[in-house]
């Protein structure tokens, strides 16, 4: 019932009694028949009572009136007081907006956490839409418009206000809206709260959320009782658990077996005592494999300091483990042939003469080299020549014993490092048995590779007493073992050092030599096997020397190589060459050809076509007359440069032959296009003739060969009278030898060429 309602009730029933009370107690007393004296006493009786009775009913009712309003203005205070306490402690604010005045009034505690003074009373109305982030103004209005024209049942939203000292804030606002019988808004009431610290949260845990997903470092959560309870997507990737597997379970699930409880008792301790663990840890993924990871664990505990969980975040490091174990490997050892290196052996060879010195023993070292396989390299390319060298390796390693080491220090060079051995003799089975890896041939590209190989040994403490010596002292028996006509071994002797010194002085000197006229030329004759007659001539170099005597080439050439003084060599034969030539010449001998040697760094660098052109110009001789021999390898070589400067040679008239045919491995195509007069067969299938079989067969495919490319052939070393025989019987056509002449000076030559006649006789 509405206060005015009951107001005008109450009064209506006062004005009906007291009518009647008024009308009705008079006649009653006229109709009771009392004298008019008594009646009017008892109208002022009546009168007293009846003010009594009201004056008694309006202390009531105001009492109760009053006392009621007391009551609910305590009630009000006390529900104000409760209301206040109980936003102050939710830290909510409370706006009242009139609409239609558009006043509004924010809570002491709106205002302080907009910024403002706690007890300003300016009216903030419609400060709100302008405090609003430019970026939720549009959304923040179009939510309070909803809800005013009634299409939300409250208003809600989180957005950005502008604080008046500290930027924006995150706030969220929430109202309702009070509203006339008509429905139209004229009031809302709400609150407005400061989430702005749990909008950070949210962001962090949203950020936290994707790190969590698309880290690649597994991440386990388990609670206190180390049962998992998350894992994410790295973890099920490295392990190869699901995550419904892995909830629930216990991270023991992973253990591999390869740490004794020890390993995990420190690990709980650190746990403990520090909140964090950090190490390696190999555990084992579903599919049994044992893997390496880095973990960090780190227990994590409530605000009153009880743990509640551990995180833990790990790393597989399989792949870097294997990287560093190849990086490992590659610095110790040779990626070819995976061998160790020079490294690894001075490792062991340091280790194994320590060893040998405490127990009185001795270490072999033995310099291993491939003979010839430069020309293999150079002819049949790099892949095979890689191939060969993996090949070779591989059999040499089987036939060495376990406790030995091959290793490989770079190109076609092999030290085998023989430990714990007793005596010098020990040594000579093991070096039969690596050249007896060589007995047969090796096939690669489908083609047999026959190869020896050269040994030079030296050993602990006999030749050195460290091991770089040691290793120094080998390498020069290998040399010996070279010069003694390779596939054989050599004994590092003192004799050997002063061989090695003795090539050191003759560097220093071969300088000398070029410039203080030293060397000689002499001559071979070269003959037609059919009528005898000397045909031509091979120029051949020799070293004058002053206090060794006359040196022949192979003491000197591949010092001279080694000093890149080949072309200076090469230069002065061929001019010395071409002046002899053309005297004979000028004495009417009928000579063909003079053969001089040309090597392989010459034809390299370039200046070969003009040094020949000026020879030839200088002493007059007629390019027809000249012919440049060079090494089956050096005309194998796979240089489109060499192949035009050899052409322009033959251009210029002049011949070129093979020399050492047979001994480098050509190709058909390439010896096609070769623009090649002459093959010379290399005198180490001469050597055995008749006698040997295989040479035999040799030197008559070299014969059908040079005959079917139209090429002459000359045979060299021929030293009995059955090699010319055999050879002419086979169809080559020159010959030269010692059966016919040993090189010799000029003026030696001339009584030979008479004996052949000139063409004045
Ligand atoms: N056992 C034996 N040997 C015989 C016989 N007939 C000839 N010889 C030797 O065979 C070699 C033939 O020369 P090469 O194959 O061109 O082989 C030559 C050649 O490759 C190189 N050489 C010599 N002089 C020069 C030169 O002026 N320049 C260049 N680049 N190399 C040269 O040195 C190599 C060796 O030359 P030499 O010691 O003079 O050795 C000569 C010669 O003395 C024989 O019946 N039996």
């Amino acid at each position: 019932m509405s206060s005015n309602r009951g107001a005008w009730q109450i009064t209506l029933i006062y004005l009906v009694v007291s009518a009647l009370w008024i009308l009705l107690s008079d006649n009653a007393l006229t109709l009771v028949g009392l004298s008019t004296e008594l009646q009017q006493r008892l109208q002022t009786v009546k009168g007293l009572a009846f003010i009594s009775i009201t004056s008694g009913l309006i202390f009531f009712l105001t009492r109760n009136y009053l006392r009621r309003r007391r009551q609910q203005e305590r009630e009000l205070r006390i529900s104000e007081q409760r209301f206040e306490l109980a936003l102050a402690g939710s830290q909510d604010g409370v706006w009242d907006w009139h609409l239609n005045s558009d006043q509004v009034h924010f809570s002491r505690q709106c205002r302080v956490m907009l910024g403002f003074p706690a007890d300003s009373q300016a009216d903030l109305g419609g400060k709100w839409a302008s405090l609003l982030h430019p970026e939720d103004s549009a959304a923040a209005k179009q939510a309070l418009r909803d809800h005013l024209a009634g299409r939300t049942s409250r208003f809600q939203h989180v957005h950005r206000l502008r604080h008046q000292h500290e930027g924006y804030r995150w706030f969220e606002a929430s109202g309702r809206a009070l509203r006339d019988p008509t429905g139209k808004p004229w009031r809302i009431l709400g609150t407005l709260r400061d989430v702005t610290a749990q909008k950070e949260s949210e962001e962090r845990l949203r950020q936290a959320a994707v790190v969590f997903d698309s880290t690649t470092e597994g991440v386990v959560i388990t609670n206190a009782h180390n049962q998992i309870l998350n894992v994410n997507q790295a973890f099920c990737q490295i392990t190869g658990y699901s995550a419904d597997e892995a909830i629930g379970a216990k991270p023991n699930l992973l253990k591999s077996g390869w740490h004794d409880a020890s390993f995990y008792q420190a690990m709980w301790q650190s746990l403990e005592h520090e909140g964090n663990w950090q190490g390696e840890v190999w555990n084992r993924r579903k599919n049994g494999e044992i893997y390496p990871q880095w973990q960090t664990i780190n227990s994590v505990r409530d605000a009153d300091g009880k743990l509640t969980h551990y995180v833990a975040v790990f790393a597989d490091i399989s792949k870097i483990k294997r990287s560093e174990q190849e990086i490992d490997f590659l610095a110790h050892n040779d990626p070819l042939t995976r061998l160790p290196n020079r490294l690894l052996l001075n490792e062991r060879l340091e280790n194994a003469i320590q060893r040998a010195k405490r127990q009185n023993e001795k270490v072999g070292l033995i310099f291993i080299d491939l003979d010839r396989f430069k020309a293999v390299n150079d002819s049949l390319g790099h892949s095979a020549g890689d191939e060969l060298l993996r090949a070779a390796a591989m059999r040499m390693l089987a036939r060495s014993r376990e406790q030995d080491t091959l290793a490989r220090l770079g190109g076609d060079e092999f030290v085998l490092l023989v430990d714990d051995i007793q005596a010098t003799d020990a040594l000579i089975p093991v070096a039969k048995r690596l050249l007896a890896c060589f007995d047969k041939p090796f096939d690669i590209d489908q083609q047999a590779l026959h190869l020896t190989v050269s040994l030079g040994i030296s050993l602990f403490p006999d030749d050195a007493s460290d091991a770089r010596s040691l290793l120094t002292n080998a390498d020069t028996a290998l040399t010996l073992a070279k010069d003694n006509g390779r596939n054989t071994y050599a004994f590092y002797t003192q004799a050997l050092t002063q061989h090695a010194r003795e090539r050191i002085a003759l560097e220093s000197s071969l300088h000398q030599a070029i410039s203080g006229r030293q060397l000689r030329v002499y001559y071979q004759p070269q003959v037609d096997l059919g009528t005898g007659h000397i045909i031509g001539l091979e120029a051949l170099v020799r070293w004058q020397h002053p206090e060794h005597g006359l040196l022949t080439p192979d003491r000197f050439l591949p010092v001279a190589v080694n000093a890149g003084l080949m072309i200076s060599i090469d230069e002065y034969v061929l001019n010395q060459a071409c002046q002899q030539m053309q005297r004979w010449l000028a004495a009417g001998f009928d000579l063909q050809h003079m053969a001089v040697n040309m090597s392989g760094s010459w034809l390299e660098r370039g200046q070969v076509v003009d040094s020949v052109k000026q020879a030839l110009a200088r002493n007059g001789l007629h390019a027809q007359y000249l012919e440049l021999e060079l090494t089956e390898t050096e005309a194998m070589r796979h240089s489109e440069l060499n192949m035009e400067r050899l052409d322009s040679l033959r251009h210029l008239g002049i011949s070129l032959a093979i020399d050492d045919f047979g001994t480098g491995y050509s190709s058909l195509m390439r010896l096609k296009r070769l623009p090649v007069n002459r093959l010379k067969i290399d005198r180490d299938f001469v050597r055995d003739l008749p006698h040997d079989q295989n040479d035999a067969a040799i030197a008559r495919a070299i014969i059908a060969l040079g005959q079917s490319l139209q090429m002459e052939l000359i045979a060299e070393g021929v030293e009995t009278v059955e090699q010319a025989e055999l050879l002419t019987a086979m169809g080559c056509t020159n010959a030269q030898g010692y059966l016919y002449s040993r090189p010799v000076p000029a003026a030696e030559i001339e009584p030979l060429l008479q004996h052949v006649g000139s063409t004045e006789e």
